[in-house]
């Protein structure tokens, strides 16, 4: 196979990929070792465009075209040389093209307020090693593209008015917490975002899944295209196979005439994040095994097999390799889906962000339900500490809701966090500083009849359904079934 040169024209209008030789044309390799010609290479290529910048493997400055200076404001005597590139400019791609070794020939970029046309290309010597990259701007004038920016916008705000997709609401700051281990989970967060690949998120219930896979795809460079969402556990198996991967018209009775978008199709550009995978339908995943590996989705009821293009980050809380090994789960997929898995670990392992996270949930409770600020006593404090956390982040929301509604006075004690509700628990007595003696008796007395009342009143609101009783008592379901097996009818 005949190697591909770039060559460039002697007038230096013009680079091209071609697999000639012509005799007008100085082949790259010449140009970038100076043998040919006086003026530096880069200050050539420069002369081409709006502006360039230069980086070596370790993402450093090696060089910057004068008019790129001036864009983004950079004194001509300040040097650069050495700097890393994301200190002046934090958005940049070029460590992107650096690991893919890939270039990207036009891309839209905001520099320094302003929308550019760019292209970046990967520096490779002559055994195509990457030894750096470089970006072009081409256009920093885009007025001429105004009226193509305004209907995409248009159009992105009517499919968000139809609420077919939803930007991610979250960033990877939102993830709150100083411990190492989130510290670690954030610096793996941000390179999977440079990365392109499928990722596998692993925790238990309410650890930041989706609030991790939102601040993924918000840090990726696929952050201007959708973030759509679906949970396979809250899914029937019936409506699985249109909900993913669309239906065509007349695929059943009621359909639109124009048939339906699946979340795959929604996802298009962007990223598809699959909550609770272990619950995909076993007769689905060799569908999604085949949109994993060749892009391709085929919509229900459809012989079509439609491109597209997007990141999968799949979710679960259960163990997926136990699942394949009792055949639950294809293997196959299980390997497609675990490139890059990242754990989430549950908060009673990392309870050093507890006052942290609270700090944050009190303010923004306080802050949508305009009440004042509550601050934790000591003792609630102690007791967030010595609880074991099963629902981990969500649960801590919870409570510390319950908290601000039950409070009494200006602070928030353990019984108003629903600490009793784990009495008899010496620890829990211990922090609460609740004497042990006669007065706990009639105490614990007291609160397994109000409890009991709770739960009697939750299940007759909800005509006996014990998941939604749960939910609206904030207790997960296995806590329900043992709290109910404590009633004295029981
Ligand atoms: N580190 C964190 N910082 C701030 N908020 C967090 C953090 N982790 C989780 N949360 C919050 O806790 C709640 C639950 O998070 P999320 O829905 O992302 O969890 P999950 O692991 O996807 O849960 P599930 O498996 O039940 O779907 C959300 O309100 C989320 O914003």
């Amino acid at each position: 196979m005949q190697t591909k040169h770039f060559y460039i024209a002697r007038d230096a209008s013009l680079i091209k990929p071609t697999n000639h030789l012509p005799e007008q044309h100085i082949c790259l390799d010449e140009l970038l070792s100076g043998q040919t010609i006086k003026q530096h290479p880069f200050e050539l290529l420069s002369s081409l465009c709006e502006g360039a910048i230069a980086v070596d493997t370790a993402c450093r400055i090696i060089w910057m075209s004068p008019k790129y200076r001036q864009l983004i404001n950079i004194p001509e005597d300040k040097e650069l040389i050495g700097t890393p590139i994301e200190e002046l400019l934090p958005n940049t791609q070029l460590p992107r093209v650096l690991k893919s070794g890939k270039p990207t020939f036009v891309d839209l970029m905001q520099i320094n307020g302003r929308w550019c046309v760019v292209t970046r290309m990967p520096l490779k010597d002559n055994d195509a090693r990457v030894m750096g990259a470089i970006g072009f701007i081409f256009y920093t004038d885009l007025e001429s593209l105004r009226p193509l920016f305004d209907k995409f916008a248009r159009l992105k705000r009517q499919l968000e008015q139809q609420k077919l997709i939803r930007p991610s609401r979250y960033a990877l700051d939102d993830l709150i917490g100083q411990s190492a281990i989130i510290q670690q989970l954030k610096r793996q967060a941000r390179r999977a975002a440079l990365l392109d690949t499928t990722v596998l998120l692993l925790g238990e219930t309410g650890t930041g899944k989706e609030l991790l896979a939102q601040g993924i795809h918000h840090a990726s460079q696929r952050n201007g295209g959708p973030f759509v969402g679906i949970n396979m556990a809250a899914l029937p198996e019936s409506l699985v196979e249109a909900e993913l991967f669309g239906a065509a018209p007349g695929a059943y009775t009621g359909i639109d005439k124009n048939g339906r978008k699946g979340k795959i199709q929604l996802a298009d550009g962007g990223t598809l994040f699959l909550d609770e995978i272990a619950e995909m339908p076993l007769s689905m995943q060799a569908k999604l095994l085949r949109v994993l590996q060749e892009r391709e989705v085929e919509a229900l009821g459809s012989n079509r097999l439609e491109h597209v293009d997007l990141r999968v980050i799949a979710a679960t809380s259960g163990n997926l390799k136990q699942l394949v090994d009792e055949g639950k789960f294809r293997a196959d997929l299980y390997y497609r889906l675990n490139v890059l898995p990242i754990r989430l670990a549950p908060l009673r392992e990392r309870k050093e962000d507890i006052p942290l996270l609270c700090a944050h949930i009190l303010q923004s409770i306080q802050q949508q339900a305009q009440i004042p600020a509550l601050a934790l006593t000591d003792s609630a404090l102690a007791w967030l500490f010595q609880y074991s956390w099963p629902g981990n982040v969500r649960e801590l929301h919870n409570r510390l809701e319950r908290g601000c509604v039950m409070a009494e006075g200006t602070a928030i004690e353990p019984e108003d966090l629903g600490a009793l509700d784990d009495l008899p628990c010496p620890d829990s007595a211990i922090v609460t500083g609740i004497d042990t003696d006669t007065s706990l008796t009639s105490l614990a007395e007291t609160r397994l009849k109000a409890e009991q009342g709770a739960l009697q009143d939750a299940l007759q609101q909800t005509r006996g359904n014990k998941s939604s009783a749960a939910k609206l008592l904030g207790i997960s379901r296995a806590t329900l079934y043992e709290r109910l097996k404590k009633s004295p009818d029981n």
